[in-house]
């Protein structure tokens, strides 16, 4: 049976994403982004699922800068979830929002939330974890006085009540997660595919003027729609970047390389990610 890793434990977004994209496969939770990165690599499961980028707080930088640097894996499909953040607390929590002197959060969780939390909550700690879904585990075990940010599942999996639903500061608020496998073929996602993309880490050669404009243009004369560009530090030394871009049409023959040709011919490095379907789901 396939084995699927994601970033858990329990009721996180990332495994909501799962259960809606996937039924019956064997799933098994990871603490942190690289450990279920590392999971596919060493094969100790066939697909891994994590946060690649939220419509309110952008991309998820671990994701990105770990894939980059540290094990490069396909991406091979993109699973979109709709994200509505909760505040949690523990069952026997009578008091009110005043009371509560630590909040939870995976960082983009609490990023997605900031408005409420300065408005209602302003003498609160703030407190970042690996996921939602650990925060809601260490209000579970530490009771009173606490909360987490998540979702509905967190609450169920962890018996905390729902303080205040949809505390996210804008509506829309949605999340593309990252299918990643050595092995194309073994994903099946049954769900319809709106779109497909391909995404390609292009490094520039030494800061020069118009290198940007020049590797735009490669792809603006053929007519290749770009969905997303970021630039991400080398780690390397202050003012060194690498690129970040999406294309919205799948990997072809002719276009692909011939871009990949015109960009290297200017000392460039292109490197594709992947070229995958997109699949919105609604939970
Ligand atoms: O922490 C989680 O539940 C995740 O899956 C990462 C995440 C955090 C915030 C919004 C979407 C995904």
């Amino acid at each position: 049976m396939v084995k699927i890793g994601y970033l858990g434990p329990r009721g996180t977004f990332t495994k909501l994403a799962v259960d809606t994209a996937f039924n019956g496969e064997d799933k098994q939770s990871f603490t942190t982004i690289p450990e279920c990165i590392d999971a596919v690599h060493d094969e100790q499961v066939d697909i891994g699922v994590v946060p690649l980028e939220n419509a309110i707080e952008g991309t998820v930088q671990l994701t990105v800068d770990y894939l980059v640097h540290q094990v490069r894996l396909p991406i091979i499909a993109e699973i979109v979830v709709p994200i509505q953040q909760h505040l949690l607390v523990a069952r026997e929590f009578s008091s009110d929002l005043s009371e509560v002197t630590d909040v939870y959060s995976h960082s983009h969780a609490i990023a997605q939330c900031h408005q409420f939390l300065h408005k209602y909550m302003p003498d609160a700690k703030l407190y970042f974890t690996s996921s939602t879904g650990k925060a809601a585990e260490m209000v579970s075990n530490s009771g009173e006085k606490i909360a987490a940010i998540g979702n509905r599942l967190a609450a169920s999996e962890y018996g905390l009540t729902i303080y205040q639903e949809n505390i996210h500061d804008y509506p829309n608020n949605h999340t593309r997660f990252a299918v990643l496998a050595k092995d194309k073929q073994i994903v099946q996602i049954s769900h319809e595919t709106q779109a497909e993309k391909t995404s390609l880490l292009i490094t520039l050669p030494s800061d020069y003027a118009g290198a940007l404009y020049q590797v735009l243009a490669a792809f603006a004369w053929r007519k290749m729609n770009l969905s997303k560009i970021e630039s991400r530090p080398m780690k390397t030394g202050l003012g060194n970047y690498f690129f970040i871009v999406d294309v919205n049409q799948p990997y072809d023959d002719v276009l692909f390389p011939g871009v990949k040709a015109e960009l290297e011919a200017l000392g460039c490095n292109v490197t594709i990610l992947g070229t995958y379907p997109v699949h919105q789901m609604q939970l």
